[in-house]
C-alpha cells in the first residue's frame, strides 16, 4: 500500500481549495505505487460537472529541490502534446504546496490502466511514445544529472557487500564482479543525450487498448544518453517478470514503435547491447540494496533482484540481439 501519511479530511478540503479545481467531493488513498503517497481525488469542478486528479504527497525518496524539474517537464511534454499529466498549478502560480514538512502536487488524471502482458501493437506504442517524449523534451530549458549511474550502482552494490548479495543468489557477487568493470570500461560516452524517463516500467504507463493515454512517474527523469532509456524500456518491458523468458515480438515492436518516430543512429544501435546490459545492472542494484535493507515489517513488497540478473545474463549473453 503507498498512502504513508494520512491526511484528515478537513485538511485535504482545505489543500484543495488552494486550487481553482471546485470543492473536495471525496479522496481515496491508492495502493499501488511504492515511493510516494497518492490519493484519487474527485472534485465538484470548475464548472460544477466534476473533475478527478491525483494528489502526490512526496516521501523521502524525492528530492524536492527536483521537483520544479519533474514539474516542469510534465507541463512541457503535455504543453508538446505528449501524454502526460499536467501540473495543476494553485492559485498563486505554485507547482507544489506544502503540508508540514512533505511536499504535494496536484496532478491531473489520464484514463488508462497498466498492461501487464503486453501485445506487440501496445509495446510498438509505448515505443513510439517514449520516442515522441525524447523529441519533445529537446527544448525543455533544464537539466538534471542521472543520480542512478553507474557510481550510483557500484555505490549500492558495494554497499551490498559480496555477502548480503550471495545472501540473494550464491551466483549473484561473481555476476556482479564480472559485469560492473565491464560497463564502466566500455560505456558510451559519445551518444545523443537528452532527457529520458529511465523507469518506464509497464506500472508507468497508461493504457486503452493499444494507444497510450499516459506516461507517468518522471521522478528519476534526468540529462542521460537517450538510447540508454531505450535499452530500460526495452529491459522493462521485453521479458516476463522473472527474466527467465525474453520476447522477440515485444522488443521488435518497442524498437519498430521507438524509430518509426526517432529512428537510431548506427551508433547507437550499436550501443544498445551494453546500454541494456548496464539498465538491467540498474534495476539490479536498487533492488539488491532495497531486498537486503527493506526491513521485514515494512509495508511495500520487496522485488526480486534476480530478475534483473536473468536480464542482465541475457543480454550478455546476446549480443547480437540489437543488430538491425
Ligand atoms: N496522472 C495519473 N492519472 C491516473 N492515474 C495515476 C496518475 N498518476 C498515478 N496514477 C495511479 O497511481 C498509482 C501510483 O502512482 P505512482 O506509480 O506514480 O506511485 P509512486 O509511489 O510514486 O511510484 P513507484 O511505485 O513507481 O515508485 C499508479 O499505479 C496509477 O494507478
Ligand atoms: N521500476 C523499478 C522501481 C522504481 O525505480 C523496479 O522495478 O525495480
Amino acid at each position: 500500500m503507498a498512502v504513508y501519511t494520512q491526511l484528515g479530511a478537513e485538511t485535504l478540503a482545505a489543500l484543495i481549495a488552494e486550487f481553482d479545481v471546485g470543492a473536495l467531493v471525496s479522496a481515496k488513498g491508492i495502493a499501488e505505487g511504492v515511493s510516494n503517497s497518492n490519493w484519487l481525488i474527485d472534485t465538484s469542478g470548475k464548472d460544477g460537472n466534476g473533475a478527478r486528479f491525483i494528489l502526490t504527497m512526496f516521501e523521502g525518496r524525492t528530492d524536492v529541490g527536483d521537483l520544479p524539474f519533474f514539474l516542469g517537464l510534465l507541463d512541457h511534454l503535455a504543453d508538446k502534446g505528449c501524454p502526460v499529466p499536467r501540473t495543476i498549478h494553485d492559485r498563486a502560480g505554485a507547482s507544489f504546496r506544502w503540508i508540514d514538512d512533505k511536499a504535494l502536487a496536484l496532478i491531473e488524471f489520464l484514463p488508462g490502466v497498466s498492461v501487464s502482458e503486453p501485445t506487440a501493437a501496445q509495446a510498438y506504442a509505448v515505443g513510439g511514445a517514449l520516442a515522441q517524449v525524447h523529441l519533445a523534451a529537446q527544448d525543455f530549458g533544464s537539466t538534471r544529472a542521472n543520480g542512478m549511474d553507474l557510481t550510483a550502482w557500484k555505490g549500492l552494490l558495494e554497499d551490498c557487500g559480496a555477502q548480503g548479495l550471495a545472501q540473494i543468489n550464491p551466483d549473484l557477487a561473481a555476476l556482479v564482479a564480472e559485469e560492473l568493470p565491464l560497463l564502466a570500461q566500455n560505456w558510451p560516452t559519445d551518444l545523443p543525450r537528452g532527457i529520458v524517463h529511465a523507469d518506464l516500467f509497464p506500472d508507468n504507463v497508461l493504457m486503452l487498448d493499444d494507444k497510450v493515454t499516459g506516461l507517468i512517474d518522471f521522478y528519476f527523469a534526468c540529462t542521460d544518453i537517450l538510447a540508454y532509456d531505450v535499452a530500460v524500456t526495452h529491459a522493462a518491458w521485453c521479458f516476463s517478470n522473472d527474466g527467465t523468458r525474453f520476447d522477440a515480438d515485444i522488443s521488435q515492436a518497442l524498437l519498430a514503435g521507438y524509430e518509426a518516430v526517432r529512428p537510431l543512429s548506427e551508433a547507437e544501435r550499436a550501443a544498445l547491447p551494453l546500454l541494456a546490459r548496464g539498465a538491467a545492472m540498474r534495476f539490479l542494484s536498487t533492488r539488491a540494496y532495497d531486498w537486503i535493507n527493506t526491513p521485514a515489517d515494512a509495508l511495500v513488497v520487496k522485488k526480486d533482484p534476480m530478475a534483473f540478473a536473468n536480464r542482465l545474463r541475457f543480454y550478455a549473453a546476446h549480443p547480437a540481439l540489437f543488430a538491425a
